[in-house]
């Protein structure tokens, strides 16, 4: 049976003075070991549910449940939930803390108290791995952007979060890092972690994601496979939010065989990426 790691309970949160909520009576459920994906429209919702999901923000009304058990808002307890639930901002400037890269990326297990050896040994490691060696003294705000963005998906992958969240990833990478940091996150998913994925790539979202969630208006519209929902193509349209390339090649006009020889391929297509 399929369980729930993090659950949304007809959850609405209104920011401080805004005429609307920003979600509004949201219920959502992440799936345990599955790399989900959210997407939708400017401004629907997407980033304040991420916020609300390592207790950023507190619901205006309804509950968010981790592991089952409601979200308690009180420090200790967000110190010991943000180990599990690893939120990477979509802006790296607001998630940079120290001075230079090393000291960044080292701030979070300093906090939770591991002994110097370990702590060495995983910065070296997140160092390597988001190809940030030869920039460890280097002040984070002598960074280019990408730069920057690296080392925020590497502040929180040191802590090796069983949930890991992430806001627009590859917002500001170049191809080459783009990859890099797609072929890391698959091998955190095959050590039987839970990823979670706001973006506007829907080609990314094709190939990758293995659930996928819609919002609009604060809400959830709708949810399922990739595949299973991207042939939803009304509601899609409905939403302007538009479709992969994949999808775009089943056109109306298609007879039933063309449209089924294009299944094929697209399912060879995705075999090959996923094992790529
Ligand atoms: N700090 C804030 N104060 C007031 N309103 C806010 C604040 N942050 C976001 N909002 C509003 O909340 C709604 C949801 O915004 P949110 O950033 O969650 O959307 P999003 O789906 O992440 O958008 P995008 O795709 O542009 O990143 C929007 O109407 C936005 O204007």
């Amino acid at each position: 049976m399929q369980e729930y790691l993090l659950e949304f309970e007809q959850v609405s949160y209104k920011y401080p003075g805004a005429n609307q909520p920003a979600l509004n009576k949201l219920t959502l459920r992440i799936p345990k070991g599955k790399k989900c994906a959210l997407i939708g429209q400017n401004g629907s919702g997407k980033t304040t549910l991420l916020l609300l999901a390592n207790g950023l923000h507190k619901p205006t009304s309804g509950k968010v449940y981790w592991r089952g058990q409601p979200l308690n808002y009180h420090r200790r307890f967000l110190i010991q939930l943000r180990q599990q639930i690893g939120l990477v901002f979509q802006n790296p400037e607001q998630q940079l803390v120290a001075s230079t890269v090393e000291e960044d990326i080292s701030y979070g297990l300093c906090n939770l108290g591991l002994p110097e050896p370990e702590i060495k040994n995983r910065v070296e490691q997140a160092l390597i791995e988001f190809g940030l060696t030869h920039l460890a003294a280097k002040p984070v705000h002598h960074l280019s952007l990408g730069q920057k963005k690296r080392v925020s998906i590497a502040d929180v992958m040191v802590l090796k979060p069983e949930l890991l969240i992430l806001d627009e990833p590859t917002a500001y990478l170049d191809i080459k890092h783009s990859r890099h940091l797609m072929k890391t996150l698959q091998t955190i998913h095959q050590n039987g972690n839970t990823l979670l994925m706001a973006t506007h790539d829907l080609d990314l979202v094709y190939w990758w994601a293995d659930w996928l969630f819609v919002m609009d208006q604060g809400q959830l519209i709708l949810e399922g496979e990739p595949q299973e929902v991207f042939s939803q193509r009304k509601v899609l349209e409905e939403l302007d939010l538009g479709l992969p390339l994949i999808n775009q090649i089943l056109l109306d006009d298609l007879s039933d065989e063309e449209k089924m020889v294009i299944k094929r391929v697209q399912q060879r297509i995705l075999e090959l990426v996923r094992n790529f």
